[in-house]
C-alpha cells in the first residue's frame, strides 16, 4: 500500500518535529476559529486575507508531493500526523487524543465554533468522525485493527459545542471482523451511542508483514 513510509528519525529530531508541527496547526486552528467568529469589516478583511495568502505562500515553498501518509519510525512509533481527527499537523483536527487502558480507550476535547451544526451544538457527522476514529483505534489498540466496514450511529440528545468525552469498548473479535462501542458524553450523560465493524482487509490477512498489519488504520 502506498502512504505508508518507514523513517529514521532520532528522538530529538521527532521532538523537534513535533514541536513544529503543532505549533503551525495550533495557529491555523485558532485562525479557523477566528475566520468562523470574526465581526470585523471589510478593511480588516482584506488586510488578514493578504497577510494569511502570504504565510501561505511561505508554506507552500517545501511541500511533500501529496498527503503526509502514515510514518513508521525505527523506534516503533508512528505518525499519522495528516490524519483528520488526531493528526498533530492538521488544524481540522480538532484534534483528539486518545488514552487506552486495558478494558476502555477515551478522549475528552474541546469541540468549538468551527465543529457547530444546529445552533450551538455539534455537528452530528463531526461526531461520527471522532467515534469512528476512537473505535477504530481501539481496536488497533487491543491488537484486533481493521478498516471501518459499518459505523452506526444513534444520536440520542443533542450535543452541545463544548468539552465532549468518548468512551470505546471491544465488544467481541469473530474471525477477520472486530465489533466496537462506543458512546459520546456531555456532562456524564450520554448523547451519541456507536457501534463499528472494523475489518482487517485481504491485504494484511495471513502472512503478510508486521508492518503492514500495523498499518491498516489511521490512528
Ligand atoms: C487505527 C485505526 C483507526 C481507524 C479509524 C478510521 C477508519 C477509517 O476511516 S477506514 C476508511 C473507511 N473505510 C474504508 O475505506 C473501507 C473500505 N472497504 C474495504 O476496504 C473492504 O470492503 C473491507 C476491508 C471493509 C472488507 O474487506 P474485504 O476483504 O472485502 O472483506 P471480505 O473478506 O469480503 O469479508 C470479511 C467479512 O467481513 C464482512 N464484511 C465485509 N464488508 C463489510 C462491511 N462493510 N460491513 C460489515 N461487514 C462486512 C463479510 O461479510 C465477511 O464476514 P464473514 O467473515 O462473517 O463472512
Amino acid at each position: 500500500m502506498s502512504g505508508y513510509i518507514q523513517e529514521d528519525l532520532s528522538p530529538e529530531e521527532l521532538a523537534h518535529r513535533a514541536r513544529l508541527a503543532s505549533s503551525i496547526a495550533g495557529s491555523v486552528r485558532d485562525l479557523i476559529d477566528a475566520t468562523v467568529r470574526t465581526e470585523v469589516d471589510e478593511a480588516d478583511i482584506d488586510e488578514a486575507r493578504r497577510l494569511i495568502e502570504a504565510a501561505t505562500a511561505i508554506l507552500r515553498k517545501d511541500q511533500l508531493p501529496g498527503p503526509f501518509g502514515i510514518r513508521f519510525n525505527t523506534d516503533g512509533t508512528k505518525r499519522s500526523w495528516g490524519n483528520a481527527v488526531l493528526g498533530r499537523r492538521n488544524p481540522i483536527a480538532p484534534p483528539v487524543v486518545l488514552h487506552h487502558e486495558p478494558d476502555v480507550s477515551w478522549t475528552e476535547v474541546e469541540l468549538g465554533a468551527a465543529y457547530e451544526g444546529p445552533a450551538g451544538l455539534v455537528h452530528g457527522g463531526v461526531l461520527a468522525l471522532i467515534l469512528d476514529q476512537l473505535l477504530g483505534s481501539t481496536a488497533e489498540y487491543q491488537q484486533v485493527p481493521g478498516m471501518t466496514g459499518t459505523l452506526t450511529v444513534r444520536y440520542r440528545k443533542a450535543t452541545p459545542l463544548g468539552r465532549i468525552r468518548g468512551e470505546a469498548r471491544v465488544d467481541r473479535v469473530d474471525g477477520v471482523k472486530t465489533f466496537v462501542t462506543g458512546t459520546i458524553s456531555v456532562d456524564g450523560k450520554v448523547t451519541a451511542e456507536a457501534e463499528g465493524i472494523f475489518i482487517l482487509p485481504k491485504w494484511a490477512r495471513g502472512d503478510k508483514s508486521d508492518v503492514l498489519r500495523r498499518s491498516v488504520g489511521e490512528g
